[in-house]
């Protein structure tokens, strides 16, 4: 698991461990981190020893940052020019650092370059990148050095012009191909648009760890933390023990939905999969294993319910989602589920202990939230979560999984191969299958997206994707993430 946190905690702790150390000795380690970083780089590409070398130097300490880690790098043998944004407000020291190494400035963007550090802005970045390092970022992909190799951009602490706290990226913005950052992730390392102006990440020890006592702002699961979550079946364990997810999804109009819903649950570790709804007869037909009944009252017992689906918005809908509302178990509510809350009708059906996964794409999330989750998607997931008192999982490129209790996570396995008809179905079906086989609502939903977006990858490799790709994927999916 990776964890990122806030630009006012990250700055708090750097207070709190400065008070113990001479003066600069953060900015030293986390140029030399950069400095050797950069040269491992150079040398991949042909040697530090005069390779040509760009810094782009903001008038604040990531432009400090990247003064002594060019002057490093001069000390090397490279032939290093720092263009300042702001002559008039530069890191003196580091400046005077990277002189007496021999390097210099220049005025004008150099055409070539090997390697360019982005020093513009750091943590102290306010609003979108203002000129002229906004036009100076658009340029930096034409620059070319050595055998007409485009030049590798390295990006100090955070890429100029990305909103750290967010990962919105609201105008121009450096593109890097490697992040260097320092203490601990931010959260535009892991979320939003900014990720992918990130690159590759590495993080850099200045000693910061012990001083961050905040709780980080977004977690980032990987495959060990799902693979421990997984619930597997022991040798006691019968179709009941495992769970018995109920899938209350689709319709006579809609019986796509109810098989997509079950073929993902099929995926998941229960043991049981019980259907209720109109479209029964379709789904016993294409999953002879699912047990089939008419509504949520004929199902039978189950340990979680999956509602929403296909499901319509026709009184025969309502009162679908307001049976799986009034047992005491967890509930995954999706598209029409959530379509049927925005009138207020379902207001106290939601005022109960057992927990409720909701989740929503962009539109639906406005609907329910009253406006779109903005730049600020873990925050707007956050809010929502908390009015709601439910576990959002807001869709997106990263999936964002926000609790009640002010949790955040970040699913890293998004692809735009998730974007297609009936994917959120799957994804459902999987969610109510971890939850009925025990998974606490967050882990479930924090698990689902993970495998949902690393099947939508492994779909992807074969071709074109549509939703019983990614449901077919799933499988060989789980087996990988859970068999290690
Ligand atoms: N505080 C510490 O202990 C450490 C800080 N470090 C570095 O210091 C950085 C933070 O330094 P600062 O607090 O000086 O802040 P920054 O250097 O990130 O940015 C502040 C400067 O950028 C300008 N600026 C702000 N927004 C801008 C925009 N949108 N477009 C163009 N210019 C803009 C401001 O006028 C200000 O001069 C970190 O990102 C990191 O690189 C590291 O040396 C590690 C230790």
């Amino acid at each position: 698991m990776r964890q990122a946190w806030r630009v006012a905690d990250v700055r708090a702790a750097e207070q709190a461990l400065m008070a113990t150390l001479p003066e600069g000795t953060l900015m030293q380690r986390a140029a030399a981190g950069l400095a050797r970083r950069c040269a491992l780089l150079l040398e991949e590409a042909g040697g530090v020893y005069g390779a040509r070398v760009t810094l782009l130097v903001g008038s604040g300490d990531n432009g400090g940052d990247t003064l002594y880690a060019g002057a490093a790098l001069a000390r090397r043998g490279a032939q290093v020019r720092a263009l300042l944004m702001r002559p008039d407000r530069v890191h003196l020291a580091g400046l005077r650092a990277l002189r007496t190494a021999g390097g210099f400035t220049v005025r004008e963007l150099p055409d070539r370059a090997d390697l360019v550090l982005d020093g513009i802005v750091g943590i102290g970045a306010t609003g979108g990148l203002r000129k002229p390092a906004a036009a100076v970022a658009g340029r930096l992909s034409e620059l070319r050095g050595r055998h007409g190799a485009r030049a590798v951009v390295v990006a100090v602490d955070v890429p100029s012009g990305v909103a750290v706290d967010t990962g919105d990226v609201p105008g121009a913005a450096v593109t890097a191909d490697v992040t260097v950052t320092f203490g601990s992730l931010k959260p535009a390392h892991v979320l939003g648009p900014a990720t992918v102006r990130c690159g590759q990440i590495e993080l850099v020890d200045i000693g910061l760890g012990p001083a961050l006592r905040a709780d980080p702002a977004v977690s980032v699961p990987d495959s060990g933390d799902v693979a421990a979550w997984w619930p597997h079946p022991g040798p006691a364990s019968d179709k009941y023990t495992r769970g018995v997810v109920g899938i209350a999804t689709g319709s006579a109009t809609y019986p796509g939905a109810a098989l997509l819903g079950v073929s993902g649950a099929l995926a998941g570790p229960t043991g049981m999969i019980r259907y209720a709804g109109s479209a029964h007869e379709e789904v016993v037909r294409a999953h002879p294993s699912v047990v089939a009944a008419p509504s949520v009252a004929d199902a039978g017992r189950v340990q979680a319910w999956v509602c929403g689906s296909g499901l319509g918005t026709d009184d025969e809908a309502r009162t679908t989602l307001r049976s799986v509302l009034a047992t005491a178990l967890p509930v995954v509510l999706d598209a029409d589920a959530l379509t049927l809350l925005i009138d207020g009708k379902h207001a106290r059906d939601l005022r109960r202990d057992a927990p409720v996964v909701v989740t929503p794409h962009d539109g639906e999330f406005k609907r329910l939230a009253g406006e779109g989750p903005g730049p600020d998607r873990a925050g707007a997931a956050l809010k929502l979560a908390s009015w709601m008192n439910a576990v959002v999982l807001l869709k997106g490129d990263r999936t964002i999984v926000a609790t009640p209790g002010g949790e955040v996570w970040a699913n890293p396995t998004g692809t735009s191969a998730l974007a297609t008809a009936g994917s959120g179905d799957v994804l459902a079906g999987l969610l109510g299958s971890l939850l009925a086989a025990g998974l606490p609502a967050e882990r479930a939903a924090v698990a689902a997206a993970y495998a949902h977006g690393l099947a939508g990858r492994r779909a992807a490799a074969e071709g074109p994707v549509s939703a019983p790709d990614i449901a077919a994927a799933l499988r060989p999916t789980v087996r990988d993430l859970t068999s290690r």
